[in-house]
């Protein structure tokens, strides 16, 4: 019974002549926030297609709680929640109708259709709008209708293809914060190309640049990936950049204007001490000094050109 939620086996995939995803393996064993991380064109929906059974993979074997979704679509599907790039909504149907309607194409028992399609729309915060036509509604709310037709069958599995796009800054905290309450209890995975996305609701990352997968870990292994080589100061005597650069460690200064600086060093721990050392010695008046994170489009950056050596 302790079978993976989801095993994905050397996916590959190819339209006509070019390979868009190369031999993707990856396991999810408990709930969480799954982030699919990538630029334009990386991959991104093809694997999420694949993991849902829209398209059907060039080579390799998607299982969804041990079912082989190749083989047994209609079962592994009763698993999985979708959410792709283009929400699938009907504008002409009302909230109530259409969450009806997706219910029924998930071959949901009709008994339990009508509390289902009102414990979802409690969900997602849209039982006041259940009389609106679709297309009458927000951004927003458009979006949570098409994640609670995701849901409404309440899959273990959940996967939400750009779920934020498009929405407005209000509109992707609220979102957002749907989607962190869907993952109290199931597994999310989202694809995205926003960094902060990530940032701000994942557990754990895979970055996937030209369909190949590039990092995989949690926010912090990502957010370390690279080592700080670079930290800001601040002296009120002002000294000169070559001055600063006389310092054993340091090997580039750069003038941030007032008495601020950005200081390229080799190791942390040395550039600290012999600049600290430094500025009581010649009374610089070190008042702030502190090593600088990378961003994490550096680090996002960093990966790819590594990668594509
Ligand atoms: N139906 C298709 N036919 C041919 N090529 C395709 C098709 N769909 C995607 N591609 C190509 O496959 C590659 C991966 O596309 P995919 O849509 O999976 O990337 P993505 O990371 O989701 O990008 P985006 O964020 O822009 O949607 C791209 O080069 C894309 O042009």
């Amino acid at each position: 019974m302790n079978e993976p939620i989801v095993s994905v086996k050397n996916l590959s995939h190819r339209y006509s002549v070019q390979w868009a995803v190369r031999d993707i393996s990856f396991e999810l064993n408990k709930n969480g926030i799954y982030g699919l991380l990538g630029a334009n064109g990386a991959g991104k929906s093809t694997i999420m297609n694949v993991m849902c059974g829209v398209i059907k993979q060039t080579q390799g074997d998607v299982f969804i709680r041990g079912v082989d979704l190749g083989r047994y679509p209609e079962k592994a599907k009763r698993y999985i929640g979708f959410l792709p790039q283009q929400p699938p909504l009907q504008n002409d149907l009302t909230v109530e109708e259409f969450l009806t309607h997706a219910a029924n194409l998930r071959l949901m028992d009709s008994s339990k259709v009508k509390n289902a399609v009102t414990e979802v729309m409690g969900k997602c915060a849209i039982s006041h709008f259940r009389k609106r036509l679709i297309r009458n509604l927000s951004g927003g709310y458009q979006q949570r209708v098409g994640i609670a037709q995701a849901i409404i069958h309440k899959p273990d599995f959940v996967v939400l293809d750009e779920p934020t796009n498009g929405l407005d800054p209000n509109q992707i905290l609220e979102v957002r914060g749907l989607i962190r309450e869907i993952a109290e209890e199931r597994t999310v995975v989202l694809s995205t190309h926003i960094l902060q996305e990530v940032q701000a609701l994942c557990d754990h990352i895979w970055m996937i640049n030209e369909g190949s997968m590039i990092f995989s870990g949690s926010m912090e292994e990502f957010d370390n990936y690279i080592v700080p080589n670079t930290l800001t100061v601040s002296l009120v005597a002002s000294p000169s950049a070559e001055e600063l650069m006389k310092i054993p460690g340091v090997v580039g200064v750069e003038e941030l204007g007032g008495i601020r600086y950005r200081i390229r060093f080799t190791d942390a721990q040395e550039a600290i001490e012999r600049i600290v050392e430094t500025s009581v010695h010649k009374n610089w008046r070190l008042v702030e000094i502190a090593v600088e994170k990378n961003s994490l489009e550096t680090v996002f950056a960093e990966l790819s050109r590594k990668k594509s050596k």
